[in-house]
């Protein structure tokens, strides 16, 4: 049935004519003789009997009794209409008088409209309310800026391909503010351009006011820095450089710079670094690794241990060490201080800050603030004033009267932070208790959103690295690898496996594999190639041995775990494999990043075992960088040539492990 309403013309006239048939009903009804009615009709049969009888052929009802006898459905015409009719006829009654009730003018509305010329209009409904929905997710870029510190956000970007070259002796500092000796030092070790990295914060660390590069800035402390910056794009020099310049002012030996690093390779390498710059400077550096006795460290760190000192002792200006003995230092050394650091470098610094190790970088923190409360030295104790840092003077026995009301001095200390890989996590950023921190990305372009790539993982690669995946069968991925080796020329190379003990297993191989092939082709034994392991089972001085035989190209291929997958520095590596696929984005950036360092081409290969392709894939490509590797296939005609010697070279290794 089509409810509809009519149009008021059309209602009006449908009113009357309904009017004239009531009427002329009703003049019916007077007209009938009374008699017909055998008995007293119910109101109900009354009504019932007028419909059966008017339908007199001349008459036309009006149109709501026609919807009436049209709307009864077909099934019920076989039933006697005596049962149904009223029943119907009472439904459409009382719906006559609700609508009634409820809208007069709608009283005659109802009805078959048999070619609706207008859309039916909506009958008088209770108000709908939209169905409840969840907003849309937002987008990743999104949520990967929420709660992002606001440093981090207005963070400068830095291009990555920008050179200053540093002029000959005696001419101007050709805007890079260094001095003469440090200049000519630089051009001595054949470096005649700085980095992006260098360039940027050399200005920074090193401003031209002579009063900002003083040692003491008890009431203008310098803002922290943390940058970001690709792999061999030359962080070290960028930190070492400031630090040489200003520690080489002083005139009293105290520990003025300390760089904390996670590993012992690091701390000797950032070392050398420092010797070669620092050279004819007479800054006084050390190390503490825990390679030497603590004692022996002791002695090398601080020059008086029996006679406390306000100020504390140092036999060095700048100290390298790993976190973990820098703690055993401050707590078990007798003055020991660090309240004189001008400098605290955190390198590698996303991979210290995840590193708990007995709450270190809290109790740094501590150690280079002044202390607060009452003087903790008692009147009458024999002490060399003069050697407190202007911050810490709360810990002299006699008041300490301000020149000014408001005057407060401040630790001098300018904390620098460096990683290819920079944490944006801001839990461990507050931890680090950063001064009005400046952030510095560098990256290739600077159009591009650096600061969303930090926060979503992107990180840059060297625009020198060209990067190969190959997918292959896990029961064939010593072949490729010797294919690798022996086919595509993939010697100066550092390996990475998944650990020490992988390490040691395919170095056997390889070792069996070149013996075979060797004795295959004539035995020449300088037409082998040297693979040695490099893991830490291996004492320091063993470490140091293969790592120096590898950098004079004696070891042709380093196979290691991720022990050296961070900041190590050998120019000649050309080639880096990820023998077994590295377990995140980090590990990816810093192993590749061993190759194409200092603006040199370097090529990674990743051998990627069927099953784990889909994950490595994933990671990538979350990463946005999957487009920027090329894939590979070795398939069994290339590998054919090798099968020969790898099967016997497996055969052996499984006798060796036999016995
Ligand atoms: N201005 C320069 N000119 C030439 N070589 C440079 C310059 N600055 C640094 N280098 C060289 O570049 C190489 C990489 O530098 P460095 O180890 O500092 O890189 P990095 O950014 O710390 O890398 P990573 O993140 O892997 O630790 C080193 O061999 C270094 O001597």
């Amino acid at each position: 049935m089509v409810l509809a309403a009519a149009s008021p013309e059309k209602n009006k006239e449908k009113t009357k004519a309904k009017q004239r048939y009531l009427k002329r009903k009703k003049q019916r009804r007077k007209n009938k003789p009374k008699a017909a009615a055998g008995s007293a009709p119910s109101s109900e049969d009354e009504d019932d009997a007028a419909s059966v009888s008017e339908a007199e052929p001349d008459e036309e009802p009006p149109m709501d009794d026609v919807l009436i006898e049209a709307d009864a459905p077909e099934v019920e015409e076989d039933k006697p209409r005596k049962e149904k009719r009223p029943k119907k006829r009472r439904k459409v009654v009382d719906e006559e008088k609700d609508v009634e009730m409820a809208e007069p003018e709608v009283q005659d509305v109802i009805m078959v409209d048999p070619e609706p010329t207008a859309p039916p209009a909506p009958l008088p409904s209770l108000p709908s309310f939209p169905l409840p929905a969840l907003p849309d997710a937002p987008s990743k870029s999104v949520l990967a800026l929420q709660g992002l510190d606001q440093a981090l956000v207005g963070a400068e970007i830095v291009d990555a391909t920008g050179l200053l070259p540093i002029p000959p002796d005696g001419e101007e500092d050709g805007g890079t503010g260094l001095s003469e000796k440090t200049r000519k030092r630089l051009l001595d070790l054949g470096i005649v351009e700085l980095f992006a990295v260098q360039t940027t914060l050399l200005p920074f660390l090193l401003p031209r006011n002579p009063l900002q590069r003083a040692l003491y800035l008890p009431f203008d402390p310098p803002r922290d820095v943390c940058v970001s910056a690709p792999t061999g794009s030359g962080k070290t020099l960028a930190y070492v450089l400031p630090i040489v310049e200003i520690v080489s002012t002083r005139i009293v030996t105290r520990l003025r710079a300390l760089v904390v690093l996670p590993t012992r390779d690091l701390v000797t390498q950032v070392r050398e670094t420092f010797e070669a710059v620092g050279k004819g400077r007479g800054l006084k550096i050390g190390t503490a690794t825990g390679q030497h006795s603590f004692s022996h460290e002791q002695s090398q760190l601080v020059a008086d241990k029996s006679t406390r000192l306000a100020g504390g002792s140092s036999r060095v200006d700048i100290l390298i060490c790993t976190p973990g003995r820098l703690i055993d230092h401050l707590n078990g050394t007798p003055n020991f201080s660090l309240q004189h650091l001008r400098f605290l470098v955190i390198d590698e610094a996303d991979r210290l800050l995840a590193q708990s190790f007995q709450d270190w970088l809290a109790q740094v923190l501590t150690a280079t603030r002044p202390p607060s409360g009452e003087p903790s030295i008692p009147c009458g104790f024999p002490q060399h004033h003069d050697a407190v840092a202007p911050a810490f003077r709360t810990l002299l026995p006699y008041a300490d009267i301000p020149s000014f009301v408001a005057e407060r001095r401040e630790s001098s200390c300018q904390k620098l932070l460096f990683s290819a890989t920079l944490t944006r996590d801001p839990g461990k950023l507050a931890a680090l208790e950063l001064r009005d921190p400046k952030y510095f990305i560098v990256q290739e372009k600077t159009d591009a959103p650096g600061v969303l790539d930090v926060a979503m993982d992107r990180f840059t690669m060297p625009a020198t690295l060209t990067e190969h995946m190959l997918v292959c069968e896990s029961s064939v991925k010593p072949l490729v690898f010797f294919h690798l080796v022996y086919e595509c020329g993939v010697t100066n190379a550092l390996v990475f496996t998944k650990s020490a003990e992988s390490t040691a297993r395919l170095v056997r191989l390889f070792d069996f594999f070149d013996t075979a092939r060797r004795m295959a082709l004539g035995g020449d034994p300088s037409a082998a190639i040297i693979a040695r392991a490099y893991s830490s089972d291996l004492s320091p001085s063993e470490r140091k041995s293969i790592l120096d035989k590898f950098k004079a190209k004696e070891i042709q291929i380093l196979i290691c775990s991720d022990l050296i997958s961070r900041g190590i520095d050998i120019s000649h590596v050309s080639h880096v494999v990820s023998y077994d696929v590295p377990v995140d984005m980090r590990k990816y950036v810093h192993r590749v990043g061993r190759t194409a360092r200092a603006g040199r081409a370097g090529d990674a290969w990743t051998l990627v075992e069927e099953q784990e392709a889909r994950y490595f894939k994933t990671m990538l490509k979350q990463a946005d960088h999957f487009a920027k590797i090329k894939r590979m296939n070795v398939g069994e005609k290339e590998l054919a040539p090798l099968t020969v010697y790898y099967e016997g070279a497996l055969g052996q290794l499984k006798e060796s492990y036999s016995r």
